[in-house]
């Protein structure tokens, strides 16, 4: 993979090998760095700023890997990124689909389906390495040829996806990573083996797979334990590098991570997943001093554990200073009383590009996992003159490993202190209802299950039956039907965000006196007000207001009371 924290043990050949002039591998990982002046993302990543041009291009064909190993799928030149995620996507489920099926340890010869390839002999030789270095997020990730493995439990009955379609996500998420998917296998087991993971028979096949299709990286769709990948990584031998889906999406967010804060949060989680995966990198000394320095691989574990834990501590001191900066800001917006409303869903769901469409926010939204880490707030000014405040954040995932929720706390909590979630769905995709699942999973994760919440069903015009879809969402309750990209349904769901923070209001009565004239114009801005009534003393005014602006109104409210009888004019909204 373009270079995931676990990569970092150990390197990459070819990273030292070849094109030592283009970038620049750091593999000083042990190295304490100053906090203030480093860039995390600098650990893992070479960064060079070539033009893009990336695509996988891959169709199917049914292959054993040991029949041919000049059917190796290659990367095309045609600049389209989108078609390259799709085609590895489908690619990797119908080689999943069609792949017969295996029982625990009945390790029978390898039938799995690899993609047709597009160039004929192993594209290493004939151009060497230069059409693998891929520019991926401004960065130049040199695209290691990936092998894919899920495991079908037999007692899969809590897991949300089946193994067919988690192994689909894999494929589009190492996609995304910058790595080329070439083939996948599964296995179906009752219990995952403690040592390998997998069985012996499949850990044999892989290997045969991997000499095939000279596979540099093999990632399992489950966390494995520190132990299982070490022996993995025995097993397959020498230069291939074992990691799962965690390493994976770290990887994803650290080549994302376009900020200060993103950054920081995103090397704490890898730190954090790293620390009980070190491994003995110093054991070749030991071989090369003939065994003199015996015992040298244990000891530099330690200092490696010690370095990295006193790395977390500063990391975490340092993203404690950020959160509260955060706060700070967060109080700030408070005290102007407007309703802060978040957008939540899957990745890919279309989060940005709604928060674009509604405020002409300039967000990346692209057609890729991850586009966006940092959490984005504008505010939104509705026809009728009312405004909220629309926070747009990152994406979940089924599987979201639990360091980078925990990293990731400074700016979730933009998520738990809203006063009313979007959910939004990508309607059009074939797992929808699962990855709503998993979004609620998570959202229970950050104790926000309890804020009330709209769904909004995204890319209806992408869907099938859009007119079903909307008839069908017309009968649900808090449901809209939407389309972030061309703009249908917008004026629904700023009606549907008003009435459900109509919702999280509280009912106020109270007399402003005329010399507060701004308080006035503020309850028609962020309130939903029912009546005014001109009395002498006043406008008196019943409405629906934010909490914390009803806060301010008490004083007002205490003199209305007596105020009530005596109207002069009424005026109804
Ligand atoms: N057809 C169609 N495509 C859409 C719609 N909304 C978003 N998209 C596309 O979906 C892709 C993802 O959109 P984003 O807005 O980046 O999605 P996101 O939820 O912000 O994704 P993350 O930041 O990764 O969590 C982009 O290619 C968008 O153009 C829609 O209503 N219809
Ligand atoms: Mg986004």
């Amino acid at each position: 993979m373009s270079a995931c924290f676990h990569s970092i043990l150990k390197p990459f050949p070819l990273f030292s090998q070849f094109h030592s002039n283009r970038c620049t591998w750091n593999p000083n990982f042990t190295t304490p760095f100053s906090i203030q002046s480093h860039n995390y993302s600098n650990i893992c990543h070479r960064r060079c700023n070539l033009p893009s041009i990336r695509v996988l291009e891959h169709g199917t064909g049914i292959l054993s890997p040991a029949d041919d190993d000049t059917d190796v799928s290659v990367a095309g030149g045609v600049p389209d990124i989108d078609d390259g995620v799709l085609d590895s996507g489908e690619g990797v489920v119908q080689g999943v689909v069609d792949v017969e099926e295996e029982e625990d340890e009945t390790e029978s010869a390898p039938k799995t389906k690899r993609f047709d390839k597009k160039k004929k002999g192993n594209d290493d030789d004939e151009d060497g390495e230069d059409h693998r270095f891929k520019l991926r997020n401004g960065r130049e990730v040199f695209e290691e040829k990936a092998y894919l493995v899920g495991v079908a439990r037999k007692d899969n009955t809590e897991e949300l996806f089946s193994f067919e379609e988690s192994l689909k996500e894999l494929a589009q998420l190492a996609d995304t990573a910058g790595l080329m998917v070439v083939d996948s296998t599964y296995q179906k087991l009752a219990n995952p083996n403690p040592r390998t993971y997998i069985g012996s028979g499949k850990v044999a096949e892989i290997k045969t797979a991997i000499n095939a299709y000279g596979v540099e990286t093999v990632i399992f769709d489950d966390e494995l334990s520190p132990g299982q990948l070490r022996n993995l990584e025995k097993a397959f031998g020498g230069n291939v590098r074992v990691c799962d889906r965690t390493a994976l999406i770290l990887d994803i967010f650290d080549q994302r991570a376009a900020t200060r804060e993103a950054a920081l949060q995103v090397a704490l989680a890898q730190m954090e997943y790293q620390l009980p995966r070190l491994t003995k990198m110093w054991t070749h000394l030991e071989r090369q001093s003939g065994g003199k320095v015996k015992g040298m691989g244990e000891k530099q574990i330690e200092v490696d554990k010690r370095i990295l834990r006193t790395q977390i501590g500063v990391l975490r001191k340092e993203l404690e200073s950020v959160r509260k900066h955060r706060k700070q800001y967060r109080t700030r917006r408070l005290a102007v009383p407007v309703p802060v409303v978040s957008l939540v869903g899957y990745t890919n769901a279309g989060k940005s590009t709604l928060l674009n469409q509604l405020t002409g926010a300039n967000v990346l939204a692209e057609d890729r996992l991850f586009a966006t880490l940092d959490p984005t707030t504008r505010r939104v000014q509705m026809k009728n003159g009312k405004e909220f405040l629309l926070t747009d954040t990152v994406g979940f995932i089924q599987k979201l490993p639990t360091t980078l929720v925990a990293a990731f706390r400074a700016t979730l909590e933009e998520i738990s202190e809203s006063s009313l979630l979007v959910h939004v769905i990508d309607i059009s995709h074939p797992l929808a209802e699962q990855q709503i699942d998993a979004v609620e999973k998570v959202l229970s994760e950050l104790d926000a299950s309890s804020i009330p919440k709209l769904m909004v069903w995204n890319k209806v015009d992408k869907a099938k039956n859009p007119e079903e879809l909307k008839l069908k969402a017309k009968n649900l309750v808090d449901t809209i039907c939407i389309s972030a990209l061309n703009g249908s349904g917008l004026d629904e769901f700023c009606d549907a965000v008003q009435e459900k923070l109509k919702d999280t209001m509280v009912w106020v009565e109270a007399l402003v006196p005329f010399d507060k004239g701004e308080l006035l114009s503020t309850i028609h801005k962020v309130g939903m007000v029912e009546r005014t009534e001109y009395t002498e003393n006043g406008t008196l005014v019943r409405a629906h207001v934010p909490l914390r602006f009803a806060r301010l109104l008490t004083p007002m409210r205490q003199t209305c009371v007596s105020q009530l009888p005596t109207p002069t004019s009424l005026e109804e909204e």
